[in-house]
């Protein structure tokens, strides 16, 4: 049977890489920046049109799939996953650092069936790393197969995380708590790249045996989940469990014995979900 996906897969491959290009350039300018839901949450009009882009430009490949996408969730869109074929986009994962061209920026492209992500695609645009996972296919970096880190042991690991956009102080407290407890485990480190997507590759490529934040979304999170998982990772809930895209938190590791170690330390809190009503 033909391979359905396939083209989808090779577009988004296509489109992210030329948006890349755009983030590329677009460091050479000076850069507009605007808020979203608080001071500390960025987008500039990079952030607008590279969407803008990737949702157009699928569409019109594909005009029955739906699409999921940061910056027109902000604008008012609804963000429901269906079991229909859907783009789930970030158009540019490490705003923050890309307002201050510290170089870690990545373009991300989920695309899920019947609400189970079929293939991922991030793009580190600076670094011109393409990474990319087919459910059952495995997951690569520029074409070579990526494999997670053997390390079972939490004493021997690399653990990253980040603070998020928001800084309400009672989850900042909860953020803290569990930052100490991780670091003083101990583990070897605690890193953040300021992406979450490029967090999720730098586990599938082994130099980081996990991955852990409570007040993600699903477009920051949807690509990477897959490149974990086809690269040999687990993915869960903060709390031990299933991970579910729409709510927020994440724990992405080598293994499950990385995972629940991790677990364990995190003081975990619960966010309004992706897919929680609008509020009029
Ligand atoms: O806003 P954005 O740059 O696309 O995405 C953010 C980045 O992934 C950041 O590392 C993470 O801490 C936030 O939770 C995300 O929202
Ligand atoms: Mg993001
Ligand atoms: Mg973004």
């Amino acid at each position: 049977m033909a391979d359905v996906w396939q083209s989808a897969m090779d577009h988004a491959v296509a489109v992210a890489r030329k948006a890349g290009e755009i983030v590329r350039g677009a460091l050479k300018d000076e850069r507009t920046v605007m808020t979203k839901s608080c001071a500390v949450d960025l987008v500039t009009q990079t952030d607008q049109k590279v969407e803008q882009l990737i949702i157009q430009s699928a569409k019109e490949k594909f005009p029955t799939h739906r699409f999921i996408g940061e910056e027109s969730v902000a604008a008012g869109e609804s963000c429901i996953l269906s079991d229909d074929p859907t783009w789930i986009i970030d158009p540019i994962d490490g705003t923050t650092n890309f307002v201050h061209a510290f170089p870690f920026v990545a373009v991300s492209i989920g695309f899920s069936i019947n609400k189970q992500v079929e293939f991922g695609v991030v793009y580190s645009c600076l670094e011109d790393k393409m990474f990319t996972a087919r459910r059952g296919k495995g997951a690569f970096c520029n074409g070579e197969a990526l494999q997670v880190s053997e390390q079972a042991d939490i004493h021997q690991a690399i653990v990253a995380t980040e603070f998020g956009s928001s800084r309400d102080p009672a989850a900042m407290d909860h953020i803290f708590r569990s930052l100490r407890n991780i670091l003083c485990l101990p583990v070897h480190g605690v890193r953040g790249a300021g992406t979450a997507a490029i967090n999720m590759c730098l586990v599938a490529s082994g130099c980081v045996e996990a991955y852990y934040e409570i007040g993600i979304h699903v477009w920051d999170v949807a690509a990477g989940s897959l490149i974990v998982s086809e690269a040999g990772g687990v993915l869960m809930d903060v709390e031990g469990g299933d991970m579910d895209l729409m709510s927020r938190r994440i724990v992405a590791a080598n293994n499950t014995t990385i995972a629940e170690r991790i677990v364990k330390e995190i003081v975990s809190f619960t966010l309004q979900r992706d897919d929680a009503p609008l509020q009029s």
